[in-house]
């Protein structure tokens, strides 16, 4: 079976235009007329990215932020989207899926300006797809951290992956869990504030310790995580405690949408005060060196990567 990435390499032989950044980012910028458009595109498949008996309102909404994250991360402003619609058979169903799509567009400035919809054969997985287009002046790439930078993220991680096991009903737990599973948000008014500050940006869509792996490669730099200072959420850590495997766990489980950024030390104070004034959380969780590749470490000292560093196709 072919995996996520191999097939990406595939592509990259013919990707060849300078908008497609090596297809090692977020989302692609074409430049025209001295403007700069960001774009990208996500799929959302039912049993891979939702549950089939997650409510429809909340697939549609989450379809959006899956997309507006990736402008969130490239510093973007969103302007347009166009979806690709499976019929699902159930018009109740598909007008609820409208109605929360339609939520976070408004919420988020993104209006609908096109799309496909097909019917499916009966009985096939219901899956969306969505392109969505944003301007911005400063793109971060994955590809501009470099060696004494501090790394940082936003928010807390692990919520959505418990979220899910609650939704799975393999765990029980307060609301905000699921609630980080179903509606994610979007760090789009941070993403563009941290952008001329920052050296690197990505979102935490598959996991912590992947993407950060991914910054890693595509910046040719060597990046460690300190687990200690994964930051978990005092619901996460009510269900899931506070121990190095919670912490691994959430570091590995995905979903978050938070914004993965390295920037130089002497933005340090510009950075908190970006946060500040958006009322956002962000926590210096590792350090970008020269080398190659991922590391972990728990209170300074090594600690082996896990088998799984997150979520891959
Ligand atoms: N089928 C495809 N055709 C063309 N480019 C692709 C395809 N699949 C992925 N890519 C490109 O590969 C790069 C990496 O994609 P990936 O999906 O890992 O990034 P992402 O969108 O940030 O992640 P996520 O899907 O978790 O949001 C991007 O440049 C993306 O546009
Ligand atoms: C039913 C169900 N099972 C597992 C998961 C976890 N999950 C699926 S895809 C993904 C990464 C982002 O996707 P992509 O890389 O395609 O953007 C994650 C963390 C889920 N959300 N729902
Ligand atoms: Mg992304």
């Amino acid at each position: 079976m072919t995996s996520e990435s191999a097939f990406i390499d595939k592509l990259r032989a013919f990707a060849t235009h300078p908008a497609a950044r090596g297809l090692t980012d977020d989302a692609a910028t074409l430049t025209h007329a001295g403007r700069t458009i960001v774009l990208t595109h996500d799929t959302i498949v039912e049993n891979v990215h939702f549950l089939p008996g997650d409510p429809p309102e909340d697939i549609g909404w989450k379809l959006a932020v899956a997309n507006l994250s990736d402008l969130a991360a490239k510093g973007a402003k969103p302007i347009a989207s166009l979806m690709a619609y499976s019929l699902s058979g159930d018009g109740d169903w598909d007008a609820r899926f409208a109605a929360g799509l339609g939520e976070a567009l408004t919420r988020y400035g993104c209006p609908l300006i096109g799309g496909d919809t097909v019917r499916v054969p009966e009985g096939s997985a219901r899956h969306f797809g969505m392109t969505a287009i944003g301007e911005a002046e400063f793109v971060p790439g994955r590809d501009g951290a470099s060696p004494g930078d501090d790394l940082w993220v936003s928010g807390t991680l692990g919520d959505a992956g418990a979220g899910l096991a609650i939704a799975k009903g393999e765990l029980e737990g307060p609301k905000e869990l699921l609630q980080a599973y179903r509606r994610p948000v979007p760090q789009l008014e941070l993403g563009q504030k941290l952008a001329p500050l920052v050296s690197a940006m990505m979102d935490v869509s598959d996991g912590l310790l992947i993407d950060a792996g991914r910054m890693a490669e595509a910046s040719n730099v060597a990046i460690a995580i300190e687990s200690i200072d994964v930051p978990l959420s005092s619901a996460f850590v009510g269900v899931r405690g506070d121990t190095r495997e919670a912490s691994i766990e959430a570091a590995t489980a995905g979903d978050d949408y938070e914004l993965l950024f390295a920037a130089p030390p002497r933005s340090r104070r510009q950075i908190e005060t970006v946060a500040e004034g958006l009322d956002a959380h962000i926590q210096c969780v590792g350090l970008v060196e020269a080398g190659k590749g991922l590391s972990l470490q728990e209170g300074g000292r090594p600690l082996p990567l896990p088998e799984t560093l997150g979520w891959e196709h």
